[in-house]
């Protein structure tokens, strides 16, 4: 057996060699470092039986497996000295210290999320974990909607070097309100004005997944597993998110980091909300039920192109760990800003506006990957770019909506419809084409009391007037809206989505034979 300390592209490692097995541990990857008591049984074991009194330590590591899922796994290493086997944990501990992995943690677990597992879930694979990194934690199990939101106003913010929430995006929502609220209020911001030079919010946000969709967990990690995102908040992962502010008129609505979704979306949403009892499953009936409904949406949407990135939604990669596009569309944006400021960069650049009839009007900031769409609404959005791919699925057949979403599910690229349109942009406005009529004839009474009936399906009379705002899988109160994408506004303890883990072995095994 041999382990070694080495450096190689900008990482430390650690790198063992083990019953003829070559092992690379780089050493941001190393969970934690026990002396190990040997047993009886252990010390009779082949060559250590010789020894009068062997000492040993354990390294405990991340392990990739397939599809981005990760592991704890470990190896001890014996010796006959016990200054060298100390030396070697000292060494190893300091190491651990260098990096910023977190110490004390505040966590939030959604007891109703997903399949009501959020607190076994925690109890059984994430605690364990996070007590042998030695990462001390305050647990809060929730008791209402708001509860780690409103809490987050009142702790002492500042003794933690994160906030992990057990349960779905719309805890995350919470948790991420909380953060984002509380930072405001700290500095005298005030959130209803939609110009306010935001104040941005340093402390990491960990998410354990156990909730019915997951899409901002899966789409930061590449994988919806409760071990594996506690291994990247042990490891002390930071992965940027870019943040869309929701305002209508003066009057601050919400925050967005995934989906805000207009027509189909946000009818599915609030069909389901009143199915809750039903789990994760209540979306699948209530996108059936919307899907056969067939309702769409007039309205004009504005919207500023993001011209400071050099990506498209059209481009053939997608956002991966250490993305090149997200580094370089920060820095254009920060040029920019110490250029001219933001209001020169708001009110002097060219709004695109588009009338239309939807049937889903979706605004991603992110590729909102999920289990059931691995590769999400918009696969080449990414997460800190500062831009956000706005969808525009026009007026279609039942046909070829279903043959769009089929495409959720498959390699076929869902832009390529005639139907579909996708912009990337930096903020954007929507009113329906009710609101627009209202206000320009408030004394139509008719209109008012019963709503716009649908002139191309008179036999059916439904009331397709005005859909919701599906915001990160919350309902918001009003339809007409102003948006804007804040670059790089939250941290997540995770790394974006890794590069296919065949290359990773690859890299390994030829930095090792370089080094015998
Ligand atoms: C034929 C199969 C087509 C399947 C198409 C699947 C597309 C799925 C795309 C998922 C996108 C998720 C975006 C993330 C949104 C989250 O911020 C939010 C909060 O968690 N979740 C939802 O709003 C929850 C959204 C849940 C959406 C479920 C959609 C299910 C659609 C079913 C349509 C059935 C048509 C069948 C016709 C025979
Ligand atoms: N103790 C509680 N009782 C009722 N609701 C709660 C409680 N704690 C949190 N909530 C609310 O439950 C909502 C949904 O929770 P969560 O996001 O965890 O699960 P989900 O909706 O099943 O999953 P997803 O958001 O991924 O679709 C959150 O918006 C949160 O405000
Ligand atoms: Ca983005």
């Amino acid at each position: 057996m041999f382990l070694d300390f080495g450096f190689k592209q900008k990482c430390f490692y650690t790198q063992y060699f083990l019953r003829n097995q070559n092992c690379f541990v780089p050493t941001s990857e190393i969970i934690a470092v026990e002396e190990t008591e040997l047993n009886k049984k252990q010390r009779n074991i082949g060559k250590w039986q010789k020894m009068a009194k062997p000492h040993a330590f354990t390294v405990y590591y991340v392990k990739k497996a397939r599809n981005h899922r990760w592991r704890c796994s470990d190896v001890t290493f014996w010796c006959v000295d016990e200054h060298l086997c100390n030396q070697w944990i000292q060494a190893l501990k300091e190491l651990l210290e260098m990096q910023s992995k977190p110490k004390q943690l505040l966590v939030y677990i959604n007891p109703y999320g997903g399949k009501r597992q959020g607190k076994s879930i925690y109890e059984q694979k994430v605690a364990p974990l996070f007590s042998l990194a030695s990462i001390s934690t305050d647990v809060v199990i929730t008791e209402h909607a708001n509860h780690a939101k409103d809490n987050l106003f009142e702790v002492n913010i500042n003794k933690y070097d994160g906030v992990v929430c057990v349960g779905g995006d719309g805890m995350f929502s919470e948790v991420m309100h909380g953060l984002i609220g509380r930072m405001q209020k700290d500095s005298g911001i005030d959130q209803n004005n939609p110009k306010a030079p935001l104040v941005q919010c340093n402390i990491r946000i960990g998410i354990i997944p156990a909730g019915s969709t997951d899409c901002i967990c899966y789409s930061t990690v590449g994988i919806s597993d409760p071990v594996t995102s506690a291994l990247h908040i042990i490891v002390g992962d930071c992965q940027p998110l870019d943040v869309s502010s929701v305002h209508h008129n003066n009057t601050f609505l919400k925050y967005s980091v995934s989906l805000l979704g207009y027509g189909f979306y946000g009818d599915i949403l609030k069909d389901s909300e009143k199915k809750r009892w039903m789990g994760p499953m209540r979306y699948d009936y209530s996108g059936l039920k919307t899907f056969l409904s067939h309702h769409y949406y007039e309205g004009t949407i504005s919207f500023q192109p993001a011209k400071h990135t050099v990506g498209s939604p059209q481009d053939k990669d997608s956002c991966r760990t250490g993305c090149y596009i997200c580094k370089k569309s920060e820095q254009q944006l920060s040029q920019q800003y110490k250029e001219c400021g933001l209001k020169h960069e708001e009110d002097e650049e060219e709004w695109k506006v588009i009338k239309g009839k939807f049937l889903a009007i979706n605004a991603v900031n992110m590729s909102c990957a999920c289990p059931r769409s691995p590769k999400g609404l918009s696969p080449a959005a990414h997460l800190a770019d500062g831009s956000a791919d706005l969808i525009l699925v026009r007026k279609c057949s039942r046909f070829d909506f279903l043959r769009y979403l089929v495409r959720h599910t498959n390699q076929d690229d869902q832009f390529d419809f005639s139907f579909v349109d996708v912009y990337r942009v930096k903020s954007f406005q929507f009113t329906s084409k009710l609101s627009e009529d209202n206000e320009s004839n408030v004394t139509d009474i008719g209109k008012k009391r019963f709503g716009q009936f649908c002139r191309d399906h008179p036999a059916c009379c439904c009331n397709i007037a005005s859909s919701t705002w599906n915001c990160d899988g919350e309902t918001l109160d009003s339809s007409a809206i102003q948006v804007r994408v804040h670059c790089q506004f939250v941290k997540l303890f995770a790394r974006g989505i890794e590069e296919n883990s065949k290359d990773e072995a690859a890299y390994s095994q030829s930095s090792i034979e370089q080094l015998l």
